[in-house]
């Protein structure tokens, strides 16, 4: 009968084949462990009971798997009835890669589960760990990273200035870090407000969640909903494959700085009012909706008050936003602060650079004082930058600051302007703007972007500036 003994000898082969299957993993690994349908350990080895400090392994037999091994997943298999053929397991700083099966009786029912965890000195294995080890850094050091980029850079300590205004300005902010509520801050381009919104969030018991800021100007509109309120996959045109979390999720227990405000298209700003109302929001193109918990801080350099009467802006959200509003002077109408703000941007400017610290000379910060400065303390900081690059002594005098472009000093030079023709100040003004705006993009091969830098201004704002004019630009 060659079949039957055929047959047999196949049978047999296959329990040898368990045998040896089971005694190769055993020899070659650094422990086994088999669990009943109850995940109680039937049978451990020496070497593995040891690892988790169990002297004796007999010690271990009847004890639930999570009291030797906490974080053992035997339990899940018993549960499933599924193996879990590779994963990796952390015990005291090393890792092992785990193969858990579950045992099955002659009906097919789950009785136990057993489990093998591999060398961690298996050689093969070693390009696998490394490239492992090196992922789960990097991925530590970004976890870092955006902690840090979600902290709150700025303390009240960092809002120079000691005049009425100022002071004013930071007894408000102070008590608005008290106040859970939503802030309106206002103030021409330069003047703070974002120093200020992550005072606040530094000072209020949000602190330790994190801060999140966007420009709303400097996102295309078509994209803003999906930045603010987040996306489900593909859920618009050019969108990608994943999900994209919104800015008011990922403040989620924090705060939310929207600059530019402002400019938010009326469609959005309907949506912003329901989230505000309501502390929930629908990512794009998902049903699903996620409570959230956000302090929005609000900021624009725009009259909002005209744009709402003019229609650009929803009178309910301007309500909504305008709970409590804090004014940022301009620097203009705090010229006595334009002394310890010099000092401060001068140190800061010496800690960077690492030049030697300057002082001005008295006819030097003089100057600075009539000057318009349009763009605040921006623009402050960057001819204070330029000057300190280009001078040569220990003091900045008038000569060094006027060697720079000063783009906005309060009285221009009487042979510029040609009084005769001009019927108004508000064109003399339009005439300088329009022709120091084009100096400077000529300057920059007419980047707008680095124009603005120079000239301290906020990106939003010359981009306005240079379609009020008519001048024509690159970017
Ligand atoms: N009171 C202040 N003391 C010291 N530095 C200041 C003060 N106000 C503003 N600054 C500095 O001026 C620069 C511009 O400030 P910030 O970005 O907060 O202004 P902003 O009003 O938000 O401008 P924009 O409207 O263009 O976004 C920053 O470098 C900031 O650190």
């Amino acid at each position: 009968m060659p079949e039957i003994t055929q047959q047999l000898d196949y049978a047999q082969l296959r329990a040898r084949a368990m045998e040896s299957l089971f005694e190769a993993f055993d020899s070659l690994c650094e422990g086994t462990v088999v669990v009943d349908r109850n995940a109680r350990i039937v049978w451990i080895n020496e070497r593995y009971a040891a690892r988790f400090g169990v002297a004796d392994a007999k010690a271990a037999i009847g004890k639930e798997i999570e009291e030797i091994i906490p974080t053992s997943l035997m339990r899940e298999v018993v549960r499933t009835g599924r193996p879990l053929l590779l994963d990796i397991l952390d015990v005291n700083g090393e890792s092992f890669v785990v193969t858990r099966i579950p045992i099955k009786d002659g009906n097919g029912d789950t009785i136990g589960a057993i489990g093998f965890a591999l060398y961690d000195k298996l050689q093969p294995l070693q390009p696998f760990y490394a490239r492992l080890h090196r992922l789960q850094h990097q991925l530590a050091q970004t976890q870092q990273h955006l902690a840090a980029e979600r902290r709150a850079k700025y303390t009240f300590t960092n809002y120079i200035g000691n005049s009425p205004a100022a002071t004013q300005v930071k007894q408000q902010a102070r008590r608005a870090a008290r106040l859970d509520t939503t802030v309106l801050l206002l103030g021409e381009t330069g003047t703070g407000k974002e120093l200020l919104a992550h005072a606040i969030h530094a000072a209020s018991t949000r602190a330790d969640r994190p801060f999140v800021g966007f420009n709303v100007a400097a996102i295309p509109e078509n994209l803003l909903e999906a930045e603010c309120f987040g996306a489900a996959p593909g859920a618009y045109t050019g969108a990608e494959k994943k999900a994209r979390i919104g800015k008011f999720e990922l403040a989620n227990g924090g705060t939310l700085f929207l600059d530019e405000i402002g400019d938010m298209p009326l469609a959005l700003q309907a949506k912003l009012l329901r989230v505000l109302q309501e502390h929930e929001v629908e990512p794009l193109g998902s049903n699903k909706v996620v409570k959230i918990d956000v302090r929005v801080i609000a900021a624009t350099s725009r009259d909002l008050k005209a744009d709402v009467a003019a229609g650009r802006f929803r009178a309910d959200l301007y309500y909504r936003l305008n709970v409590l509003t804090i004014h940022l002077p301009a620097l203009r109408e705090r010229t006595e602060d334009f002394g310890p703000l010099c000092d401060h941007i001068l140190e800061q400017i010496a800690a960077r650079t690492r030049l030697t610290l300057r002082e001005l000379d008295p006819a030097a910060l003089a100057l600075l004082k009539r000057c318009r400065w349009e763009g605040n303390i921006r623009e402050l900081r960057n001819v204070l930058e330029q000057a300190c690059m280009l001078a040569d002594g220990p003091r900045l005098t008038e000569a060094d600051i006027r060697g720079i472009v000063i783009p906005s000093e309060a009285a221009p030079p009487a042979e510029t302007v040609d009084a005769a023709a001009i019927t108004s100040y508000d064109e003399a003004l339009a005439a300088f703007e329009r022709n120091l705006i084009t100096q400077t993009l000529r300057l920059t091969d007419g980047k707008v972007t680095e124009a603005a830098r120079r000239l301290g201004l906020g990106r939003a704002t010359l981009y306005k500036k240079i379609a009020a004019l008519g001048i024509a630009s690159r970017d």
